[in-house]
């Protein structure tokens, strides 16, 4: 059945100091489909992501349970089934290592197979992300890579033990837009050659748009609104999804500065209620004292009190009109 969880989290919260910055969030992966996990700065993404491969930082005390296919122990299966997308591609390769011999390690720490063989399937992964004359170059080091192969690179090293799960933490941040569609595209697939879901943190609604089957939108720590990309990003049941998305260029045009006004609540500092209120045009009386738990709403999520009143023109919400005198 196409809802089938491949990944399944529940009631996930992580908290510093007894301060909860993840708080009770529930949702599923499914298998072989893109989902982008958005939402303003500091709603709870890489901590979510980072507690999908088990490699919370220190100090962080996890509640609430992640499954993979029904298993828990999802830190022993951070580099077979579930693997990590590194932002920085310098800096997730070992300068003193060939490349060959990296990806081969990885091979070795999760199948019983010899140095040659080892070697062989880092060949044919470098071979498989474009990189030219792969026997030669795996016997490179990282510094004699280009950046662009040195990002192929560890699109190999995450997808060479054919993980059932990809999670990718804003990959494309610090790339320009032709490197970036570049990246984006040889993730693309080399995920679906071998079949994992991709989990993708972004800010890039673009990249939504064009790489996502559904879209898991944060904020203050909670699922907002979760369903089909192209659902959530052209008709947001939630005001916040609303809001986000009358901030993209696009929705400024003949028009004032679009705005999605005041700034999210620190975990340690959260208004009563529904944590978006203060900022949202449509708040009534009861999000002021009681927090939204997500429903369903045909094939999507969204925890807000006062979703069946959000029009279909929601980004309209947080416009502001034209100056009347503006030519
Ligand atoms: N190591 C840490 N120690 C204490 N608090 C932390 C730590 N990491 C994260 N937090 C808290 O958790 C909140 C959410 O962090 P997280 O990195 O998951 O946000 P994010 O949505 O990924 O933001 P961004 O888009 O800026 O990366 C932070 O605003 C911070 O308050």
């Amino acid at each position: 059945m196409r809802s089938e969880a491949l990944l399944s989290v529940r009631d996930l919260r992580i908290a510093f100091d007894g301060v909860e910055a993840v708080r009770g969030l529930s949702f599923d992966v499914r298998p072989r489909e893109v989902l982008a996990v958005v939402g303003e700065s500091g709603a709870g993404k890489s901590l979510t992501t980072r507690a999908l491969l088990g490699m919370l930082p220190p100090g962080a005390t996890v509640g609430g349970t992640v499954r993979l296919l029904g298993e828990t122990h999802l830190a022993a299966q951070r580099g077979r089934r579930i693997a990590l997308v590194p932002q920085d591609a310098l800096s997730a390769l070992s300068p003193v290592h060939r490349v060959g011999d990296q990806l081969a390690a990885a091979v070795r720490s999760v199948a019983r197979v010899s140095r040659r063989e080892a070697r062989a399937r880092a060949v044919a992964a470098l071979d498989r992300v474009g990189i030219p004359d792969a026997t030669r170059k795996a016997r490179a080091y990282p510094h004699e890579f280009s950046g662009g192969m040195r990002q192929r690179a560890v699109i190999a090293m995450a997808t060479i033990n054919e993980p059932d799960v990809l999670v990718a933490d804003e990959p494309t941040t610090a790339l320009d837009e032709e490197r970036r569609d570049q990246v984006l595209r040889v993730l693309g697939e080399q995920r679906e050659a071998v079949g994992a879901a991709l989990v993708l943190v972004t800010h890039d609604l673009d990249v939504v748009r064009q790489h996502a089957d559904r879209a898991l939108v944060m904020y203050a720590g909670r699922l907002t609104e979760l369903g089909p990309a192209e659902e959530v990003l052209t008709r947001p049941l939630a005001p916040y999804t609303a809001g986000l998305l009358a901030s993209l260029p696009e929705h400024a045009r003949g028009r004032r500065l679009p705005t999605l006004p005041g700034t999210p609540p620190a975990p340690g500092a959260l208004p009563a209620g529904c944590a978006f209120a203060p900022r949202c045009p449509l708040a009534a009386e009861a999000c002021h004292h009681e927090e939204p738990e997500p429903v369903p709403v045909d094939e999507r999520l969204v925890a807000c009190h006062r979703w069946a009143q959000v029009p279909d023109l929601a980004v309209e919400l947080f416009m502001e009109k034209p100056h009347a005198s503006s030519s």
